[in-house]
């Protein structure tokens, strides 16, 4: 039965992601610059220092291109390299599920870190990322992988591949908490830039 909106039945296949690394060795990553992600650092200082000095790949993802119907999943790694933005650590954009009501998996391969999250409700979460972590992201949570290693934090996700990602919000108005190393240890402390 064709039940692919494309047109197309998917079929069975699979994807080699190095366990170490989470790279693949047969496909294009998307790289996200700290260019990109501007306005998501406290420190706007050092974010336009650091986008002048050589404007690092903070992280990059594999996202295989699966049609986007209900009952597919899209699943891939994401490499969050390891470094701060003044005394914020490197982290994803983040985003909630144009469907907010669908969840995702991830599952840590290596590093160390942390998943934050929040509902619109204003319920915030942290659950901490190391290797053997499978932390579960449900429905509603926005969603930011954050390094807080010296080691690139490398996870596996899987999600419903018509989940879409709602960047909007999170660029409007950030996250109500912010995770920066105080002391060389990680601390999570209010986003002074959070406006409800
Ligand atoms: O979308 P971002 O917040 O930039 O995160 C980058 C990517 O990594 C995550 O692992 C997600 O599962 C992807 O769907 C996401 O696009
Ligand atoms: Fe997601």
């Amino acid at each position: 039965m064709n039940n692919s909106s494309q047109g197309k039945a998917t079929i069975p296949f699979t994807e080699i992601f190095d366990l170490k690394s989470g790279m693949s060795p047969s496909r294009p990553s998307t790289k996200r610059l700290l260019s990109q992600m501007k306005g998501m650092y406290t420190d706007k200082a050092a974010f336009d220092s650091d986008v002048a000095n050589g404007d690092p790949v903070v992280y990059e993802f594999y996202e295989l291109s699966l049609p986007h119907d209900p009952g597919e999943l899209l699943f891939g790694t994401s490499i969050v390299y390891p470094g701060k933005v003044g005394e914020e650590y490197y982290m994803t954009k983040g985003h909630f599920h144009t469907i907010l009501e669908t969840g995702e998996v991830y599952y840590c391969l290596s590093g160390q870190g942390f998943m934050l999250m929040e509902n619109p409700e204003g319920d915030v979460r942290i659950e901490e990322f190391r290797p053997g972590a499978a932390v579960y992201v449900p429905p509603r949570y926005a969603h930011r992988s954050i390094n807080s290693g010296n080691e690139p934090l490398v996870t596996f996700f899987v999600f419903r591949a018509d989940a879409g990602h709602d960047y909007g919000t999170i660029e409007t108005k950030g996250y109500r908490k912010c995770v920066v190393e105080r002391d060389g240890k990680p601390e999570v402390i209010d986003n002074e830039r959070w406006k409800a």
